[in-house]
């Protein structure tokens, strides 16, 4: 049974004038030090919360890194929240799962013209190994039985469901396209399915 180990308020954003509640958690399957934002007291106040699982991106959250569009999702989700509510799930899920310095090989293989996954691939790893069953287990902790879910991934919104957190919309977040990262969008889009509309490059979520 996953529980509430701590909750501590900081004051977060890129002008530090954002509040947010990190909750840390008891009993997490995979052991990890997952944590919840929740701001606005969303855990209580709102019925249906803006949830937002966001997977660790050390190069793109911390370095801004122009590879992904990791950084520029995470700062969206904390500008919206921080207006209407919400619980942003930072999930140490770091390339997807199989850690940064294996990242950074994809990151290498990818210059030499393979795509996301195919580098993945060739590192001898599926295409994704994250499980966010670990997200709904953190949604149950903190009395959440039903989201929005902002997220372009359709794994996540399955994944959650099928954990009994029920969906109620999927928002998709901006398209946070620029001239490192447009192979990798399309190869979300074309493989792995993610509602990603390069035509709306970054328009804000909708
Ligand atoms: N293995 C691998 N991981 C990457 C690569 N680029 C970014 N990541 C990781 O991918 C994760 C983010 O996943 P994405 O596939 O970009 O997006 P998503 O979280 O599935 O979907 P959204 O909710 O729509 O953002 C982070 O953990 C990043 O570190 C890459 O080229 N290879
Ligand atoms: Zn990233």
């Amino acid at each position: 049974m996953v529980s509430v180990r701590n909750s501590v308020v900081i004051p977060v954003g890129e002008k530090q004038t954002h509040e947010a509640k990190f909750v840390s958690f008891h009993g997490l399957s995979d052991g990890k030090e997952h944590i919840a934002l929740v701001f606005k007291e969303a855990d209580s106040g709102q019925a249906v919360p803006l949830v937002r699982l966001h997977s660790e991106c050390l190069t793109g959250d911390v370095f801004h890194s122009a590879r992904c569009d990791c950084g520029q999702q995470l700062d969206e989700a904390i500008e919206l929240m921080a207006q209407k509510g919400g619980i942003l799930l930072y999930l140490r899920q770091e390339g997807r799962g199989i850690g940064l310095y294996n990242k950074l090989d994809a990151y290498s293989l990818q210059d030499t013209g393979l795509n996301t996954f195919e580098a993945n691939n060739a590192l001898g790893f599926e295409n994704d190994l994250r499980d966010f069953s670990i997200a709904a287990q953190m949604l149950q902790a903190l009395g959440v039985t039903e989201i929005d879910l902002l997220t372009n991934n359709p794994e996540k919104v399955a994944t959650i469901e099928q954990h009994n957190v029920k969906v109620r919309r999927q928002q998709t977040t901006g398209v946070f396209y620029n001239r490192h990262n447009g192979h990798y969008l399309a190869a979300k889009a074309e493989v792995a399915k993610h509602h990603i509309d390069l035509r709306r490059q970054n328009k804000l979520a909708s």
